[in-house]
């Protein structure tokens, strides 16, 4: 640590001619984007009111004519153990289609500009030829800061590998989590098309599928989603939280009993040199969470449960407490018809409001997402127990997947991505990502932007109906499919892969985005990068580990000269080091 300290003036004192050449250049970058995306910044519509031209959608106070006023919800704070779930009602999902276009042409986009990723274009580049690349995340600490190791920059991916002759659409069950680094602190428009990322292979490594656990065999067929914290930026202890996907098929592929899904943990170690990022670990995997059926729904109850996808973090309001949020689905036998009037949340005599019959009769309450909560018993995060869910969404949708704690000026952000294909009869939402606010991990949550929830939607048309993919419904949008699984990163910025643009398949990563994000309202910067679009797989440490200087003193041994596209690796260093 000494030693850190002394060097500091030194690098500080290298980079400053470069670094003021470089920011003048920045400004004069970004004066000219602004110049140009002020210009493109899409008019608001008439759909829009009663908040037209507003930068910041809020909260929808006086309703939209024609249809219900969302559920008042407080943010108020509980107990993180608990039994308050806060609820995603009916009345809160309508004010998307509230608050969509009813008039524009078919295929257009219905939805209010700033709750919508701007429209990828279809010659979108590939991060890497070999490997199909879908859910994507990074190197976290337990306040979900992005670090980089050694000076590289590291994301974990869901891969399935294109040379053994897997299509995009067989990825699932053929999923490997992979690797990829590529050097820190260069600015995206510095790097190559594809974002510059090195694909460093699978992370648990080949026959650790075999796994015994408490004498009991059992096969690890896929990995899904997914988390990576860093234990300590002191050292180099990773430790990996994944879905563990056990298919049970017959020869013909037909599956024989639900697939199993196990949230389960295994521990690693990150190394880097001057020239490449590896790891080692992954050989042991301890299964952590198996819905109990009580509180989570489990697959003797729906052969089509969601358990996945889990996130770990502290919460600075209980320091030393960890906590998981993770995707599920209500407990309960699949088909029993059994939403409640507060799961339509519609106020008292509201003109606009269903019965809970009407609800039933349509058949929604097959759709039942739930956000989990689960604390760890021990400091080495193997133990953990099941606690209340934070928000359901019975009758709403029926998957919240890859949710995410996101802790922002005290104020406690849930995002999480779901489909328009798993909403419930009645209700409608393009794929993307939905956003609550509280203030604190169990709250109240109200559901962002007019009451309904949607932080940022692939462009589509909500006067279409939602087919399964682009093929079936042209007239949708070629867009509506364009990018999924979007995790909210330090600074509002937004990664996803690319699935669907205009029937060319992506399996890559989308160009990251930007939002704005102020009390209950988020709104896409359009003055980020291109008209809102950033550098493709740009997804950029905020943070860096304190092994930082042995990346320095590698640079110094080899003679490289610290140009510009080391500033930021150098001024991260000093930043963490101050
Ligand atoms: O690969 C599994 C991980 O991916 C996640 C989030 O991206 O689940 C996505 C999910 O949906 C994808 O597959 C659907 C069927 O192929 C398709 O309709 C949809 O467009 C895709 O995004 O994958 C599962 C399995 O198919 C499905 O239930 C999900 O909605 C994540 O939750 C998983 O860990």
């Amino acid at each position: 640590m000494a030693n850190i300290r002394r060097k500091k003036p030194i690098f500080t004192m290298a980079v400053a001619g470069s670094l003021i050449a470089a920011t003048a250049a920045q400004t004069a970058f970004a004066q000219t984007q602004n110049a140009r995306q002020e210009a493109l910044r899409v008019a608001p519509h008439p759909g829009m009111m009663p908040h037209a031209g507003r930068m910041f959608p809020g909260t929808s106070l006086t309703g939209v004519p024609g249809f219900p006023l969302p559920t008042i919800h407080t943010q108020q704070a509980y107990a993180p153990d608990g039994d308050f779930t806060a609820r995603w009602t009916r009345a809160d999902a309508l004010q998307i289609k509230a608050h969509s276009n009813p008039s524009v042409s078919a295929g257009q986009n219905s939805l209010p500009s700033q709750l919508i990723m701007p429209g990828i274009p279809a010659d979108f580049p590939t991060i890497n030829p070999d490997v199909w690349v879908w859910d994507t995340w990074t190197l976290i600490d337990k306040h979900a800061d992005q670090f980089s190791y050694n000076g590289w920059e590291v994301i974990f991916c869901l891969t399935a590998d294109k040379n053994a002759g897997y299509g995009f659409d067989d990825r699932h069950t053929h999923a490997r989590i992979g690797f990829f680094y590529r050097r820190a602190g260069i600015r995206a428009d510095q790097r190559p098309a594809n974002g510059g990322w090195i694909y460093g292979g699978h992370l648990i490594p080949e026959g650790a599928q075999e796994q015994v656990f408490k004498g009991t065999a059992y096969t690890i067929t896929a990995e899904w989603s997914g988390s990576m914290r860093l234990l300590d930026p002191r050292d180099n202890k990773v430790s990996l939280f994944y879905t563990d996907m056990a298919f049970n098929r017959d020869a013909s592929g037909q599956d024989i009993t639900p697939a199993q899904a196990v949230i389960t943990q295994s521990l690693g170690q990150i190394h880097a040199d001057f020239n490449h990022v590896w790891f080692t670990g992954f050989t042991t995997h301890t299964p952590l969470l198996r819905p109990d059926g009580v509180l989570y729904q489990n697959g003797a109850q729906n052969p089509y449960y969601n358990f996945r996808d889990p996130f770990t973090f502290e919460d600075p309001n209980h320091p030393g407490v960890n906590y998981m949020v993770f995707e599920g689905n209500t407990a309960g036998q699949r088909g029993v018809a059994n939403c409640t009037a507060e799961d339509l949340g519609y106020r008292p005599n509201d003109p606009h409001a269903e019965t809970v019959q009407q609800v039933l009769d349509s058949g929604a309450y097959y759709q039942k997402a739930a956000i989990g909560l689960a604390v760890a018993e021990d400091s080495s995060l193997s133990k953990w127990k099941f606690l209340t869910p934070l928000i359901s969404a019975n009758c709403v949708n029926d998957q919240t997947e890859r949710p995410q704690m996101y802790i922002k000026n005290g104020k406690y952000y849930i995002f999480t991505i779901s489909h328009r294909t798993t909403y419930a009869a009645g209700v409608d939402g393009p794929d993307g990502v939905y956003g609550f606010v509280g203030n604190g991990i169990r709250s109240d949550f109200q559901p962002m932007n007019y009451g309904s929830g949607l932080v940022l939607g692939n462009p589509t048309d909500l006067n279409q109906a939602a087919g399964t993919d682009y093929d079936a419904n042209p007239l949708q949008n070629p867009r509506a499919f364009q990018s999924y699984s979007h995790y909210v990163m330090p600074g509002g910025l937004v990664e996803s892969f690319i699935d669907t643009v205009e029937n060319r398949r992506g399996g890559t990563l989308s160009p990251t985005v930007k939002l704005g994000i102020r009390a209950d309202a988020s709104a896409v910067d359009l003055r980020y990068g291109n008209g809102g679009l950033g550098g493709y797989g740009d997804i950029p440490a905020n943070r860096a580990d304190i092994n930082v200087s042995a990346f320095i003193q590698d640079l110094i041994s080899q003679n490289v000269s610290i140009g510009p596209n080391t500033t930021g690796q150098v001024n991260a260093f000093v930043n963490t080091n101050k």
